[in-house]
């Protein structure tokens, strides 16, 4: 797509003094197996990664900003926020799904399952990717009371807009492109059937939306390309990849804190610094519930997503000592093999 300046990619100034001399910036589109597909200036290109890239921590995903060499990707410029997913096992690294993502549309329906609580929990997800959310709530169109769902997720999402939709009739979508400036970058969130691919397109005002066209003919396995990267008529960028369905919790209590600012400002009453808000005394949080300020299924909820981030903080740090211990005999190995020339 020629004819795209770079700061419509959503390029900065900061980026630009990130950039090693001699390269031209792209940005990710796509990833295929150690493939690029990136945008540039220039127009689309296909970008093979350098040795040192092939991370699924740190080398390159969908929305990050690459330095080319021709036709050859060297750097991943540093990241704004970060969307990670933690692949199963103990072991096993986190994955990079998206990055620079400036704004996290939280997407749920305004109809169907009790929605508050999975709000909750992907707000955590968004606040501690380092991006700012916004909650989404579609299908306007089936709901018969719209302000009284829309001021329940609003008590439980402060700080954060609470924008009502429907990709049918396109009521409340002015509101959701007003979130999304030219050269911003925004990604979509939600449990399956909601409503993203729909409110994707309805953004786009054409089907963008993610196909995967599999084949096998014999000869392998072919995937067509199908950009993950979307401009937006309004000058705003999409991200819509398939990572971004499966997200889990980061391993930072950040992220829940601010999701959850009003307990955490409760918490920080409580008399006691380490104050584990059951049985201790002057618990600031334990007055509230007591005194019904605090909904008790938000409090459970706060607890749950706490214990799981710190879960995640294990997890990680098992997989540092891990890493270390895989290091150092490698380090043993390589010092028997070769006696004098270690260190
Ligand atoms: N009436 C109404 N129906 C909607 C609206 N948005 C989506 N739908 C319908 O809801 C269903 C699910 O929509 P999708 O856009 O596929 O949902 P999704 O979140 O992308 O689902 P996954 O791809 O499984 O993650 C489809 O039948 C849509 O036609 C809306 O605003 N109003
Ligand atoms: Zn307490």
């Amino acid at each position: 797509m020629p004819g795209v300046e770079l700061p419509d990619l959503g390029w900065t100034a900061d980026r630009a003094a990130a950039l090693p001399a001699g390269c031209e910036p792209g940005r990710v589109a796509r990833v295929d197996r150690g493939r690029l597909t990136v945008r540039t200036a220039a127009g689309e290109q296909r970008a093979a990664l350098a040795a040192g890239l092939h991370d699924a921590a740190t080398g390159p995903a969908v929305g990050d900003w690459v330095a080319l060499r021709g036709e050859l990707a060297v750097a991943v410029l540093p990241r704004t926020s970060a969307f990670t997913r933690t692949a199963a096992g103990r072991t096993s690294a986190a994955q990079v799904v998206a990055a620079n993502v400036d704004t996290v549309l939280v997407v749920d329906a305004l109809i169907g399952e009790a929605r508050v609580r999975r709000i909750e929990r992907y707000l955590a997800v968004a606040w501690s990717s380092g991006a700012a959310p916004a909650v989404v709530l579609t299908k306007a169109d089936l709901c018969p009371d719209v302000p009284a769902v829309v001021a329940q997720v609003g008590e439980d999402a402060p700080g954060v807009p609470v924008l009502p939709v429907s990709s049918v009739t396109g009521a409340g979508l002015e509101a959701v492109r007003a979130l999304l400036p030219p050269g911003g970058t925004a990604a979509m969130v939600g449990p399956s059937g909601v409503g993203k691919s729909s409110l994707a397109n309805a953004l786009a005002g054409r089907a963008v939306a993610v196909t995967r066209d599999i084949r096998d003919d014999g000869r392998g396995r072919h995937t067509t390309t199908a950009r993950e990267l979307h401009l937006l008529p309004g000058g705003g960028l999409l991200i819509d990849t398939p990572g971004m369905r499966e997200l889990g919790l980061r391993d930072d209590a950040d992220g829940v804190d601010r999701a959850f600012a009003d307990v955490a400002e409760l918490a920080a009453g409580c008399r006691y610094r380490d104050c584990a808000h059951r049985t201790e005394p002057g618990c600031a949080v334990a007055a509230a519930l007591e005194a019904g300020r605090l909904d008790p299924a938000r409090y459970t909820s706060w607890r749950k997503l706490q214990a799981e981030a710190h879960r995640q903080e294990l997890r990680v740090d098992a997989r540092a000592r891990a890493q270390e211990r895989a290091r150092l005999r490698a380090l043993h190995r390589a010092q028997r093999a070769q006696p004098n020339r270690v260190r």
